[in-house]
C-alpha cells in the first residue's frame, strides 16, 4: 500500500498486429506490477501473472494512460512502440492513483542527462540482458518538478505523457481540472495524509480483521473510511451508510439499498427469500468487504437480521457470512430512526447489544485526534456534552455564544432545527420574503423516473429555487485549497449566463456549474442527478446535518427529542466565534446510559498496566487476545472520563 511502485490487480494484455488484429492475449484475475528501472534508465513495467512468466513492457513517452475511470479501479496503457495494451481492472483504486502518479512523475522527470536512449531492439541483438531495478520512492523535488511540468503544459498544448493527446487545458474552469493534475488533487501521496491513529485502523482492515473504529465528532471517521474504500478492490466491495447522506457522502450506497430485505420488519424467512431474488444475491455472494457507516443509526434488531441473511445466502455459518465488516460511527450521535404506532413497545436497541455485533469479534478502535475543531476550549467543551456533561464551564462558554454576532458579508448563520418540517418552513419563508425574481434550477437526472429515489439518497434536491440574497450551502468540494468545500456557506450574489454566482463568507466567489453525482444501485448500475451544487442554507435539520462540517452556524436546543441531537448540532460547527447557541441549558444535553456503559466497558478493556504496554510481547499478545486495537493499547489517558 505504501509503496507506488507496485499495484495487484486484475489485468489484461493485447500484443496487437500492424493491422489491429490480436496475436497474443494474457489475462489473469490477480497479478502484480511493478515499476522498474533498466540499466539504461528506461521505465519498464513488470506484470507476473499466475502460471506465466514475468512479461516487460516498456513504459515511453510516447505510452498512453487511460485515467477516466481510475476512481472505479481501472485503467489502460498502451505502449505504442511495441503495440501493446494494458487493461488494468479491480484495482484499489487509491493505490491505482498511486501506482499511476509514481509513473507520471518517474517519467516526467525521465532519464538523467547524458543517459544514452538504447531501443528494445538493440537490447535484443547485443544479446546483452538488460538490469533491472526497482525504483526509488518519489522524492518530494521530483514531485515537485513533475508538478511544476504538468501546470506549465496546462498553458500550452504540448502532449501529456499520459494522455499522449495534443488538448488545451482549461485553467480558468474551477471544476475542470488538467488530467494529468488529477492524479495529484487532494492528496500528494495518499497513506501521508492520515494520522497515526487512522492508519491502525487502515492496517488492521487491510489485514481482513473484522473492524468497528468509532471517535468523537470530527475525527476523520468518514474521511479515513474513503481511505479505507480506496485501498481495497472495488469489484467485492460494498460501502453503505445508515442514511442516503451519509451514503453520498462517501461515494456509496444506503445499507438498505444493499441488503434487499426491505426495511427489516418483515420475518426472516420473507427476508431469505427477498435476499435471494436476482440482483440482491449476486451483491450478497459476491462480497468480501461489506462498509457501514454512521452505524449508530442502523437499528440493532434491522443489524440481526442482515448478519442472519448473509449466512443463509452466503451459506456460510461464520459471521456475515464470511465477508470482512467494517464499521464506523458514533453511538453517542444519533440513535436509530424507528417509527412507533401508539402504545407500541419501544423494542429499539443499538447494534453492540445484540449477539451479532459480538460474533463478529470486532477489533475496536477509538480516534483521538479532532480534526475539524482546533480550538483546545472548544473541544473539551464537546467531549463533555459528548457524554452528556453540562457543567459550569459548558453553560457559561455556551451562552456566552447567544450575543455574538457571527454573520459577515450578508452571510447569515444557518439555523440548525431539531424538527425537519421547521427547516423546511424557514427556508421557504425567507426565500419568499427576498424581493427580485426567482431562477429555477431543475436537476437533469438520467434515469426518467429516479427522481425521488435520488431525493432521497443524494444531498442535492431535484428542484430548486434561488433568489438573489438567497442564503446557501455549498455540496461538493469545487476546491478544496479556495475553501470552496462540501459545507461551505454562501449567498447568491447575481446570476451570471443563467447560472448563480455564490459569494463565500472567505469572500471567494464562485460561478456554480451543475455538477454529478452518481449513486450505485443494488444491481449493479447507477443513477446519475446533473445539478448546480447548492441548497437553502437559512436553516436545517439536524439529523440531516449528522456528519458534516458547517460554516458558520445558530441553534436553539429547547425542542431536541433525542439523546445526542444537542451534541451532534453543537459539533457540526468548526470553532466557538462561528456558533451561536439561544438559550442554552443543561436539560438539553443527555446521553444515552446503555452508550454510556458500553463505551465505559470498551473504556476499561483499554486500561491495562502501563508496563504491559511498553513491553512488544505483552502487547502483541493482547492484541491478538482481545478486541482491543492498537491505537487505543497506546494511549496514556483514558479515553471517557464516565462518572
Ligand atoms: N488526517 C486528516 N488530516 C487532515 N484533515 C482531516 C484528517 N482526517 C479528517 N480530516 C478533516 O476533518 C474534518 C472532519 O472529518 P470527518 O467528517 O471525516 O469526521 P467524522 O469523524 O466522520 O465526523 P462526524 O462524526 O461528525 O461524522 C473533515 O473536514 C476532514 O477532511
Ligand atoms: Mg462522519
Amino acid at each position: 500500500m505504501e509503496n507506488g511502485a507496485c499495484l495487484c490487480c486484475e489485468i489484461n494484455v493485447q500484443w496487437l498486429s500492424k493491422q489491429g488484429a490480436v496475436q497474443r492475449k494474457l489475462a489473469s484475475k490477480r497479478a502484480n506490477l511493478r515499476i522498474l528501472r533498466a540499466d539504461n534508465k528506461d521505465l519498464f513495467i513488470e506484470i507476473v501473472a499466475e502460471k506465466s512468466g514475468p512479461v516487460k513492457l516498456r513504459f515511453g513517452k510516447d505510452s498512453q494512460v487511460h485515467n477516466k475511470f481510475m476512481k472505479e479501479g481501472k485503467s489502460s496503457i498502451k505502449f505504442p512502440n511495441e503495440n501493446v495494451t494494458l487493461f488494468l481492472s479491480n484495482a484499489p483504486p487509491e493505490q491505482l492513483k498511486f501506482f499511476l502518479r509514481t509513473l507520471f512523475i518517474k517519467m516526467a522527470n525521465g532519464k538523467p542527462a547524458g543517459t544514452p536512449t538504447t531501443s528494445l531492439r538493440t537490447q535484443v541483438l547485443t544479446h546483452k540482458p538488460s538490469q533491472y531495478d526497482e525504483i526509488s520512492p518519489i522524492t518530494n523535488g521530483e514531485m515537485e518538478k513533475a508538478v511544476k511540468k504538468a501546470i506549465g503544459r496546462s498553458t500550452d498544448t504540448t502532449p501529456s505523457p499520459l494522455s499522449g493527446k495534443k488538448r488545451k487545458i482549461e485553467r480558468t474552469s474551477l471544476d475542470k481540472a488538467p488530467a494529468a493534475k488529477k492524479l495529484y488533487a487532494n492528496s500528494p501521496i495518499p497513506i501521508e495524509q492520515l494520522d497515526i491513529e487512522q492508519k491502525d485502523v487502515l492496517s488492521a482492515c487491510l489485514a481482513g480483521q473484522n473492524v468497528f473504529f468509532t471517535g468523537s465528532a470530527g475525527t476523520g471517521k468518514s474521511y479515513l473510511l474513503r481511505k479505507i474504500i480506496g485501498a481495497l478492490p472495488p469489484d467485492v466491495t460494498t460501502a453503505t451508510a445508515s442514511t442516503g447522506v451519509a451514503a453520498c457522502h462517501i461515494g456509496g450506497t444506503t445499507l438498505h439499498q444493499f441488503a434487499g430485505i426491505g426495511g427489516g420488519d418483515l420475518s426472516l424467512e420473507r427476508s431469505f427469500q427477498l435476499a435471494l431474488k436476482p440482483p440482491t444475491v449476486t451483491n450478497w455472494r459476491r462480497c468480501k468487504h461489506l462498509i457501514i457507516d454512521e452505524i449508530s443509526m442502523v437499528d440493532g434488531g434491522y443489524f440481526e437480521k442482515i448478519e442472519a441473511v448473509a449466512r443463509h445466502v452466503r451459506r456460510n455459518d461464520k459471521p456475515f457470512g464470511g465477508i470482512q465488516v467494517i464499521l464506523c460511527g458514533d453511538f453517542f450521535q444519533l440513535p436509530p430512526v424507528t417509527k412507533f404506532e401508539p402504545g407500541q413497545k419501544n423494542t429499539k436497541k443499538f447494534c453492540f447489544q445484540t449477539q451479532a455485533w459480538t460474533s463478529c469479534r470486532l477489533n475496536t478502535f477509538e480516534l483521538k485526534q479532532v480534526h475539524r475543531q482546533t480550538d483546545n476550549k472548544f473541544i473539551s467543551i464537546l467531549n463533555k456534552i459528548r457524554i452528556g456533561k453540562a457543567d459550569e464551564e459548558v453553560m457559561n462558554i455556551l451562552r456566552a455564544t447567544s450575543k455574538q454576532k457571527i454573520e459577515r458579508d450578508g452571510i447569515l448563520a444557518t439555523r440548525l432545527c431539531s424538527h425537519t418540517k421547521d427547516a423546511d418552513i424557514i427556508n421557504q419563508s425567507k426565500l419568499q420574503a427576498l424581493e427580485g425574481e426567482s431562477k429555477i434550477f431543475e436537476a437533469q437526472d438520467l434515469v426518467p423516473g429516479s427522481g425521488k429515489q435520488l431525493d432521497q439518497l443524494t444531498p442535492v434536491p431535484g428542484t430548486l429555487e434561488l433568489k438573489i440574497g438567497a442564503q446557501v450551502m455549498l455540496l461538493k468540494n469545487i476546491n478544496v485549497s479556495a475553501g470552496l468545500v462540501n459545507g461551505a456557506r454562501g449567498v447568491v450574489k447575481a446570476f451570471k449566463d443563467n447560472l448563480p454566482l455564490i459569494q463565500f463568507r472567505n469572500k471567494k466567489e464562485y460561478l456554480a456549474q451543475r455538477e454529478q453525482w452518481t449513486i450505485k444501485t443494488a444491481g449493479g448500475g447507477s443513477l446519475t442527478r446533473k445539478q448546480v451544487p447548492l441548497k437553502l442554507a437559512w436553516a436545517f435539520s439536524i439529523h440531516k446535518s449528522q456528519g458534516l462540517t458547517l460554516d458558520c452556524v445558530e441553534m436553539s436546543l429547547g425542542r431536541v427529542f433525542e439523546a445526542g441531537q444537542a451534541y451532534v448540532a453543537l459539533s457540526r460547527a468548526q470553532n466557538l466565534e462561528t456558533l451561536r447557541v439561544l438559550d442554552f441549558k443543561s436539560g438539553q444535553v443527555w446521553a444515552n446510559p446503555d452508550v454510556l456503559s458500553f463505551y465505559k466497558n470498551m473504556d476499561q478493556t483499554r486500561i491495562i498496566p502501563l508496563g504491559a504496554i511498553n513491553n512488544k510481547k505483552v502487547l502483541g499478545a493482547m492484541r491478538k487476545k482481545s478486541t482491543i486495537g492498537k491505537s487505543k493499547l497506546m494511549m496514556d489517558k483514558p479515553i471517557l472520563s464516565i462518572s
